[in-house]
């Protein structure tokens, strides 16, 4: 399929560029052109996540995720696997015996083993990228570790065996840390304790994934420096794995849901100062990838407020190129 130059034509010198996509996405000539015009990296957005993929016990969902595999691979895209551990979107079954109460370490870990082996070896040498352990930092300032059903059952184990298990399932698969407000200090100096942690263990721990949730008005170019470098600082590489910029600074509903003229300003300036920034950070930075394909519809749209329409990305609702769009390839 032969298409114009794209975003990703762009930034060939530099890293691939990448996006979540659904299976439905794939339905659609027009959508499955534009994709192949701007990007060269699939994310599934959720087909990949534990309940989804593998929603009882006996019975995984393999539906979604090898469309988006086959589709990939088809069309010489690379793909980022996600997620293989996280607190959210996994099925209940794993963590409860059929009398109802919460299994074994053991248990846990033989179960998580599984998983892991039965997903990443399904796909072993078409995923080049797997985000293996998702949010395991806590946001409160008390508590290293989030308290999930993860770390009451195993305590911080289970992070360690993730990528072990992972590694073992794909030596070749390069095996990212992801997670969000990953610029904030006080998280920034968390997640890069347990990436310290982790490396000086030996735990195959390749790269950090940056979601990359960001906003308007967060983070400053300070702030992202700052984390880069931090990270860098441990020999890992670093991929911006979900990027997005919210038109929103707070969480209220406004008054109208249009985009006004200040919110396209301010965020055709953001996405400026991240894309200068990725681009002098090239050889650290391997990838970045944008969470939803256009304005039409972002995760944003429902959080953290329901029914508040956001326009985070560098396509509008008809999939056309926002001016932000020409302020990141104009360089
Ligand atoms: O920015 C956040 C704030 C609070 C909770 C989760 C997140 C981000 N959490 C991400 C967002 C959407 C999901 O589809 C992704 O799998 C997840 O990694």
């Amino acid at each position: 399929q032969q298409t114009g130059k794209g975003l990703k034509d762009h930034y060939q010198d530099y890293f691939p560029i990448g996006v979540a996509v659904t299976p439905r996405h794939l339905q659609d000539s027009a959508t499955r052109i534009f994709l192949l015009q701007h990007f060269n990296s699939l994310t599934a957005e959720n087909a990949m996540k534990m309940e989804p993929i593998h929603p009882a016990t006996d019975r995984y969902d393999w539906r979604g995720a090898d469309a988006i595999v086959h589709f990939a691979t088809e069309n010489g895209l690379k793909v980022r696997g996600h997620t293989l551990c996280w607190h959210n979107q996994a099925p209940k079954w794993m963590f409860y015996d059929a009398a109802g109460k919460l299994v074994s370490k053991d248990t846990l870990l033989n179960r998580l083993r599984t998983h892991i082996h039965d997903v990443v070896g399904r796909y072993k040498g078409r995923i080049y990228a797997w985000d293996v352990v998702n949010e395991a930092v806590s946001d409160r300032h008390s508590e290293f570790l989030r308290n999930s059903l993860w770390y009451q059952i195993c305590g911080e184990d289970f992070i360690a065996q993730a990528f072990r298990y992972a590694h073992e399932a794909d030596p070749k698969a390069i095996l990212f840390y992801n997670d969000y407000n990953t610029e904030n200090p006080v998280k920034r100096d968390k997640v890069y304790r347990l990436l310290k942690k982790l490396r000086e263990e030996n735990v195959p721990v390749h790269a950090v994934g940056l979601q990359g949730h960001w906003s308007i008005s967060d983070p400053s170019r300070a702030l992202l420096v700052s984390a880069i470098e931090k990270y860098a600082s441990l020999g890992i590489k670093i991929q911006i794995t979900e990027l997005d910029v919210s038109v929103f600074t707070n969480d209220k509903m406004p008054e109208k849901p249009d985009f006004t003229a200040e919110q396209k300003e301010s965020q055709e300036h953001q996405y400026d100062m991240l894309f200068d920034t990725f681009r002098k950070y090239r050889d650290i930075i391997t990838g970045v990838t944008f969470w939803n394909v256009s304005d039409r519809s972002s995760w944003l749209d429902n959080f953290p407020v329901k029914g508040r329409k956001n326009y985070p990305l560098l396509f509008d609702e008809k999939l056309q190129p926002k001016k932000a769009y020409w302020r990141v390839t104009d360089f």
